[in-house]
């Protein structure tokens, strides 16, 4: 069956000491299986509280979440947070052991997901070993395990270096390629280039829901305060003087691409 995850003017308030805080006023969200959705918004916006009220750990005050079926995981911000398990092997068991997952099950569901994170050959090492970005792996492995179908990484790249960061993009290139839908919380404007589409936040409600080259090249960015990629001030540039680039790049090689293809 087609996964679908659908908010229908969903609302999230917290009740504080200074009164209600509204937090999420009216999302109105189809999500379908297989799209990778990029979501930004500063601090504050609202960005976590959604992947919460995705994954369901977070209820809503009003409207309606339907996620059919509903196999949501997430993977956190702070790789430290989420690691539980002593060993690789242990960590990825976790999830499935809090579901009831039958243990004769367990040792080839762990084997089959570190192997798609390519950290089948640490199985037996310490967590306390593992980088950053082999943390985060682990919690991807972890939500392979749960045989998730939708993930939501809620600034998963957040604490990581560059090669770090870009470790964990390619596995996540080759989850969507596997059908998988990747629900994706960046303050990084380069990631956006990897995104199906774009929805922008700000106090709680959504200002943009489109593709990445729009967000960019229609106004969007600059108008919510992000700053564009450093390709994509470049490419404003040239076609500020009145260059005639063709497309509208995201990347340092899409505009070396577009660039290129001035020249011939
Ligand atoms: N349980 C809660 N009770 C009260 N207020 C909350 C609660 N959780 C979040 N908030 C408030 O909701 C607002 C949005 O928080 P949220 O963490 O969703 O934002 P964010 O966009 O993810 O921010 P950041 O980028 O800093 O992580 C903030 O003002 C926060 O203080």
């Amino acid at each position: 069956m087609k996964q679908q995850l659908i908010l229908s003017d969903v609302s999230v308030a917290f009740a504080t000491s200074k009164g209600v805080h509204s937090v999420l006023e009216d999302i109105n969200l189809t999500i379908e299986q297989g799209e990778w959705i990029a979501i930004i918004g500063q601090n504050g916006s609202g960005k976590s509280t959604l992947a919460k009220v995705l994954s369901r750990l977070c209820p809503i005050s009003r409207g309606e979440l339907n996620v059919i079926p509903a196999r949501v995981q997430m993977v956190f911000q702070n790789p430290e947070a989420q690691i539980v398990g002593e060993t690789v092997y242990e960590d990825v068991c976790f999830g499935m052991e809090n579901a009831a997952v039958p243990p004769a099950e367990m040792p080839e569901r762990a084997r089959v997901a570190l192997e798609k994170v390519g950290l089948a050959h640490l199985i037996d090492q310490s967590v306390s070993t593992l980088s950053g970005g082999q943390k985060q792996l682990l919690g991807i492995a972890g939500c392979l395990a749960m045989e998730a179908e939708m993930i939501v990484f809620d600034e998963c790249t957040a604490m990581l270096d560059p090669a770090s960061r870009e470790m964990v993009l390619s596995v996540a290139r080759d989850l969507q390629r596997q059908g998988k839908t990747l629900i994706w919380i960046t303050q990084w404007m380069e990631e956006l280039a990897d995104a199906d589409r774009v929805l922008a936040f700000s106090e709680g409600k959504t200002r943009f829901d489109g593709t990445a080259q729009a967000f960019f090249y229609d106004g969007i960015c600059q108008s919510l305060g992000f700053v564009p990629p450093y390709a994509v001030q470049v490419a404003q540039h040239l076609l500020g003087q009145g260059v005639a680039l063709a497309g509208r790049p995201l990347t340092a090689s899409e505009l070396s691409e577009a660039v290129g293809a001035l020249c011939q």
